[in-house]
């Protein structure tokens, strides 16, 4: 799925998403959260202009579908600052452009807001033209940057998980040096597989869907539901480990998994709709309800759960 992004769009996917997540930790240390709205529409906003505008630099041949490009946020503001938001390629164009970034500039908007959130992410991925005609995720990277992390597709259809901020080691890349060695910048990311007999399902913190519940009735293992916020790091916690699956329906957009399922699918990952159908990215109607990712170890049990429950889906 990620093979035909050249390796630039790799390296480029994850810088562009890690230099918006420091933009945005400045945006958090400058306008404080005491005005949660101001701070949420900023950070939204700086990301997307500073996106917008790398994009148009590096890439100038390519389109842009950004969630804060849309027709229907013009008139959002960020603090500060007149400007009505950089709008995305038109559609006409978008839709016959062999080159699409599908980008969320601020992922767990609701979460960045909140002082001492970590849940929260920054989107970039790259959509191309294939023979197939329907296209496939060529490049994508998921920046959590109070996590200090960016997990991103690498050039041989694989994925790595790469430390941002080198001061604070981590749990996961610590072990990867020789004994006493300062842990590695960079490093394989491949989905772990889950313990027998019990499986973790991260939700929506706010907007857990109903159904997910019937889900965690009606399977055989023992499951716990996680609440994280973002869909972002809801799959980033699927490929560090932190839980076994990611399950949601109900609505979101391309936006909201492109770069995340693009580093899933990388990683090994299972990443479809909830009824098994492939993610298909770059369309007119930009809406794309509903996600699992799991280990394909895990997919089965959980496709199979999910068809018994289906009266229940939104
Ligand atoms: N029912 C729904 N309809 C539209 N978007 C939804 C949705 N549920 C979740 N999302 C979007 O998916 C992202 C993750 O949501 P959550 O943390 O609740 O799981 C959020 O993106 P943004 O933060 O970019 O708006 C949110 O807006
Ligand atoms: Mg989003």
């Amino acid at each position: 799925m990620t093979e035909a992004g050249a390796a630039d769009d790799h390296s480029l996917a994850a810088e562009l998403a890690g230099t918006a997540g420091r933009l945005l930790l400045g945006v958090r240390a400058e306008t404080g959260f005491a005005d949660a709205r101001a701070l949420k529409d900023t950070g939204d906003l700086r990301a997307h202009e500073y996106l917008m505008a790398a994009l148009a630099e590096r890439c100038p041949g390519d389109a842009v579908l950004s969630e804060e490009g849309r027709s229907s946020v013009a008139g959002k503001r960020s603090k500060g600052d007149d400007r009505a938001p950089t709008r995305n390629t038109a559609d006409a164009e978008r839709l016959t452009a062999s080159r699409v970034w599908i980008v969320d500039p601020l992922d767990g908007t609701r979460e960045f807001s909140e002082e001492g959130r970590r849940d929260w992410a920054v989107h970039v991925a790259l959509w191309e033209r294939d023979a197939s005609g329907t296209g496939r995720l060529a490049a994508g990277a998921v920046a959590l940057p109070a996590q200090g992390l960016t997990l991103r597709t690498d050039a041989v259809g694989g994925a790595a998980l790469v430390r941002t901020d080198l001061t604070d080691p981590d749990p996961v890349t610590a072990g990867h040096g020789p004994a006493g060695a300062p842990p590695p910048r960079e490093v394989p990311l491949h989905v772990p597989a889950p313990d027998a007999g019990k499986l973790r399902i991260a939700v929506s913190r706010t907007r857990p869907p109903e159904f997910v519940r019937r889900l965690a009735e009606a399977i055989e293992p023992e499951v716990e539901l996680v609440p994280i916020g973002s869909a972002g790091a809801k799959i980033s916690a699927v490929l560090l480990g932190e839980v076994d699956a990611y399950v949601h329906a109900g609505g979101q957009f391309e936006w909201d998994s492109a770069a995340p399922a693009a580093v899933a699918l990388g990683a090994g990952a299972h990443a479809s709709r909830v009824d098994g159908a492939p993610l298909r990215y770059n369309r007119e109607d930009p809406r794309l309800p509903d996600i699992l990712v799991c280990h394909p170890m895990s997919a089965s049990t959980l496709l199979s759960g999910i068809r018994e429950v289906s009266g229940a889906l939104p």
